[in-house]
């Protein structure tokens, strides 16, 4: 007899089947649910990234990117919306800024544009009808707003200054493709003779790496190659022992890490020339002071230490003669800069590596003052003009790489391009301390405009600019 149906079996059976039917239905609806899901994550991510891009400032390849400024009047020189590096846009705006505005002007590409040195023969290039564009990375060694104001007083007189590093070849060669540069004013650096004991790796990415950098462009890229105008450095002379220092004398002595990357360049500068036939011409600068000077140089610093009655230290030499300094004011070696640029020959080298056509230029100028001065000289100076004493702590000159003394003999300079520097430093200090006094004081009442601005206080527009203009007058 067969046995009757285990009834508790079959409704067991159906409870777990149908358990299966739920749990693969609401899998299901998990799956459907997780799929909506996801489209619509991916619908909203791809929503923010175009509406990203659409108020961002362009993202520009290997990281160079113009600068956004709020002054609207001058903007096409500070930023762009539209344009991005290797765009339409950019392109037209790089163009424009490098065209010269007089019949056989140069065509520069001044390198460190938004430096001190930069600046200047910036605007002196622009001013006689030169086409200018700069390139700056804008690097924090000292406050880069400073370098943004010198970069919105360049673009007022027509100069574009990019933000892009040497080390960017990439760039380098675009720029050389978008504009067939006559010359390159190349002034970027890492400056400072103490500092390159605390960062010494800067220097050597500068000074050397950088230099390499623009010379690899210009000698196997650049079509025609431009000729070089760079800036070297006094500190080549080092420990020389023999005044004025001439072009002649030794330079294999150098004092300081950042000498030696100067001397290291002067060394690659040969190479260059002998290989690939670029013209260079290397410019010894000594110790260059003036308006929207550098704040990390000495006359900078112990003008603000005075003016906030901050103790400033002076070195002296350790049998108690004192330090001194053929102190250059800037108009005078922008002067130099640009008797440089007007006599240098055309490179010789074929475009892109090629050999040589004939031997090209190569030369070395000192651009100094030729009459140095005690550094304590310099404080009596600014003190008189301040109108207030310096709190002065004076010192044994530490291990640091300075040298005693720098003098130089500029008869090659005023042989070859007329160089003849007419500034004394009191003239030239007076200038400065106008300079610092206005620039300060008109950032100091910008800030507070600002801050009033936030409190809700009416602050007239006009008052800004007015401030703005005034800064910028001694330029
Ligand atoms: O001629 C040059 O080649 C160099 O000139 C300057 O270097 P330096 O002459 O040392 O200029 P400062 O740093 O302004 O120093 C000027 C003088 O003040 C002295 N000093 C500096 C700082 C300080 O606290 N106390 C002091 O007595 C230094 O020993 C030096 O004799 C620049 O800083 C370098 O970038 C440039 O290349």
């Amino acid at each position: 007899m067969a046995s009757p149906p285990d009834t508790s079996k079959a409704s067991k059976l159906e409870r777990y089947n149908s358990y299966l039917r739920r749990r693969v239905s609401s899998a299901k609806l998990v799956a459907a649910s997780s799929y909506i899901l996801f489209r619509a994550t991916l619908i909203a991510a791809l929503l923010l990234i175009f509406l990203f891009l659409l108020h961002s400032p362009p993202l520009l390849l290997s990281g160079s990117h113009y600068y956004s400024s709020p002054h609207s009047n001058h903007r096409s020189l500070l930023s762009s919306s539209s344009a991005s590096y290797g765009g339409a846009a950019w392109e037209q705006d790089v163009r424009r800024s490098a065209t010269p505005s007089r019949a056989d002007g140069l065509s520069v590409l001044v390198t460190g544009a938004a430096g001190f040195v930069g600046t200047h023969c910036s605007v002196a290039l622009k001013r006689r009808g030169d086409g200018v564009v700069g390139v700056d990375n804008f690097n924090a060694y000292y406050d880069p707003a400073l370098k943004r104001s010198r970069q919105a007083l360049v673009a007022r007189r027509g100069v574009l200054v990019l933000d892009a590093d040497i080390n960017d070849g990439a760039l380098l060669a675009k720029l050389f493709d978008v504009v067939p540069f006559s010359h390159v004013l190349h002034l970027a650096a890492q400056a400072g003779v103490r500092y390159a004991t605390r960062n010494p790796q800067s220097y050597v990415a500068s000074n050397v790496a950088g230099l390499v950098s623009l010379f690899e462009t210009a000698a196997k890229h650049a079509d025609p190659q431009p000729s070089i105008v760079w800036a070297s450095s006094s500190s080549v002379y080092g420990l020389n022992t023999e005044a004025p220092f001439s072009e002649l004398h030794r330079t294999d002595r150098p004092a300081s890490l950042y000498a030696a990357t100067k001397k290291a360049g002067e060394a690659i500068a040969h190479t260059y020339n002998h290989i690939y036939g670029l013209s260079i011409t290397g410019l010894r600068f000594f110790t260059v002071y003036g308006p929207w000077g550098r704040p990390d140089m000495a006359y900078f610093s112990f003008t603000k230490s005075i003016l906030s009655g901050k103790p400033i230290t002076l070195f002296r030499m350790t049998d108690g003669t004192a330090v001194q300094r053929d102190f250059t004011f800037i108009d005078d070696v922008v002067k130099g800069c640009l008797g440089a640029l007007d006599t240098a020959k055309k490179s010789t080298g074929v475009a892109g590596g090629g050999k040589k056509r004939g031997p090209a230029q190569l030369r070395i100028y000192n651009l100094g003052n030729t009459s140095p001065v005690p550094v304590a000289k310099m404080v009596s100076i600014l003190e008189e003009l301040l109108r207030k004493k310096a709190k002065k702590n004076v010192v044994t000159l530490p291990q640091n790489g300075d040298v005693p003394f720098t003098h130089a003999n500029v008869s090659l300079a005023e042989r070859d391009f007329g160089y003849r520097p007419t500034t004394d430093l009191a003239t030239g200090l007076k200038k400065f301390v106008k300079w610092y006094v206005e620039y300060y004081g008109a950032e100091t009442t910008k800030r507070i405009n600002r801050k009033r601005k936030i409190a809700g206080d009416e602050v007239e527009e006009e008052e800004e600019e007015e401030e703005e203009e005034g800064a910028t007058a001694s330029a």
